[in-house]
């Protein structure tokens, strides 16, 4: 197991890590998430004993790295593929390894043929395209059979097979009883490869629970509900019957509704007493990628200007910045946006269940779950609200989430030294 506890890293002025404190279990995947620049690889590096924290402590299996004996046996890591000799060919790059450690060189070529590189095992690195790289790289990590795994976003540069087999090779090790941790960008795959996530976001812990947790805790479901379209009369009796049972009702682009506060089968009591035929009746769950921007969001430091979210960032507050989301309640599925608009101008934030949580971005990100662009100069949401949901309690934080912290990362001077 890996326990960090209250761990957090300075460079100079910058905070890269604050008061970090999470456990990572053997015999799952424990996915490790956050936007760009958020920790992820300084806490790695700490894990691995390669930066010393500030502050806090963190151990596996109950020692810091440095004083595990037989380190190299124990754990594994792949933090950078590209950190190889590239005048070595990828089997004398794994030798050389394997000599330092007291690994047999059998345990090479074992590890040559689980990573799908036999074929060019004599052949110099430097040749090798960036999945052959990370291949390589996460042939190390296995190197010494070890029982605790860290991979630093081992899919990037992989191609759909190579995807695929590390999904099933993590999945296999954890599996063994192996503790593994992995960061990745892709949610996709996260969501199908993790079964628990710890999310960070500028460097302080948003979230630590299973996959199925965080997507519920960050998201809202609803229902789309669609009506036959050469009937327009039959929605508008319908979303008045919603509303009127306390739903909220919005006007998706393609004409369904998307239908908030109500379950399924009452939605369909609803439009049967309602003499209302129903062409469309289902679920919309959110993925992990739409939890998971939902969850972050306040805490994303670099986005493009032409990027549509950028919009939709709460505020950066003077000497820190907008929280990260606490994970109560639960929040407005994110509606399609008016070509152009203003997120929220002079609409008021949609209430009723299911809706947002005071002191966050009103509505979230705006990106549209449905990946359908709304009419332009047409919000189906800018409709009158429900009336506001009450108050979520301010300062209890759901299990398994950190009350979000102060900010203590400063954006003026980046100094490259460290300063621990
Ligand atoms: N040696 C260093 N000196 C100064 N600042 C550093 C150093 N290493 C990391 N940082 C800063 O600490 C913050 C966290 O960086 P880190 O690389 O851990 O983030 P990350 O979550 O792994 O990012 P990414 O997803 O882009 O790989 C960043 O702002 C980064 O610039």
């Amino acid at each position: 197991m890996i326990e960090a506890v209250g761990l957090t890293k300075r460079y100079g002025a910058k905070t890269a890590v604050y008061n970090l404190s999470f456990q990572v279990r053997p015999g799952t995947v424990t996915g490790f998430l956050g936007p760009n620049g958020s920790g992820k690889s300084t806490t790695m590096r700490m894990i691995l004993g390669l930066d010393e924290p500030t502050s806090g402590h963190v151990t596996i299996g109950g020692h810091p790295f440095r004083r595990l004996p037989n380190a190299p046996r124990q754990v594994g890591a792949l933090l950078d593929a590209k950190a190889v000799h590239g005048g070595r060919s990828a089997r004398s790059h794994l030798l050389s390894l394997a000599q330092l450690s007291g690994i047999p060189a059998q345990r090479v070529d074992e590890v040559l043929g689980v990573v799908g590189l036999q074929e060019v095992a004599r052949r110099r690195s430097k040749g090798f395209s960036l999945g052959m790289g990370q291949r390589l790289g996460i042939a190390a990590a296995l190197l010494g059979d070890p029982q605790v795994l860290l991979f630093d976003e081992p899919v990037n540069g992989l191609d759909p097979e190579g995807i695929h087999w590390v999904r099933n090779l993590m999945k296999t090790l954890a599996a063994e009883g192996r503790t593994v941790f992995v960061s990745s960008h892709l949610m996709s795959e996260m969501a199908v490869t993790a079964d628990h996530l710890i999310v960070i976001g500028r460097g302080q812990l948003l979230s630590d629970m299973s996959v199925k947790d965080f997507i519920s805790a960050n998201s809202a479901d609803f229902a789309r509900v669609r009506t036959p379209q050469t009937e327009p009369q039959q929605r508008e009796k319908l979303s008045s019957v919603l509303t009127e049972a306390g739903a909220h009702v919005m006007t998706e682009q393609d004409g369904a509704l998307r239908v908030t506060g109500l379950p399924l089968p009452r939605i369909s009591d609803l439009a049967n007493d309602a003499d209302v035929r129903l062409w469309e009746l289902s679920p919309h769950q959110a993925s992990l990628e739409e939890a998971y921007m939902r969850m972050t969001q306040g805490a994303v430091d670099y986005r493009s200007t032409a990027d549509q979210l950028a919009g939709f960032q709460q505020p950066q507050q003077p000497g820190g910045y907008a929280e990260p989301v606490a994970q109560q309640g639960w929040y407005a599925p994110p509606p399609p946006q008016a070509g152009g608009q203003p997120p929220f101008a002079g609409a008021p934030l949609p209430g009723g269940p299911g809706y947002a949580v005071p002191g966050q971005a009103p509505g979230g990100p705006g990106y549209a779950a449905s990946g359908q662009a709304p009419a332009p100069g047409h919000n189906p949401y800018a409709t009158p609200a429900a009336p506001a949901a009450p108050p979520a309690p301010a300062a209890a934080p759901a299990p398994g989430v950190s009350a979000p912290a102060p900010d203590l990362t400063k954006r003026d001077s980046d100094s490259p030294e460290d300063a621990r």
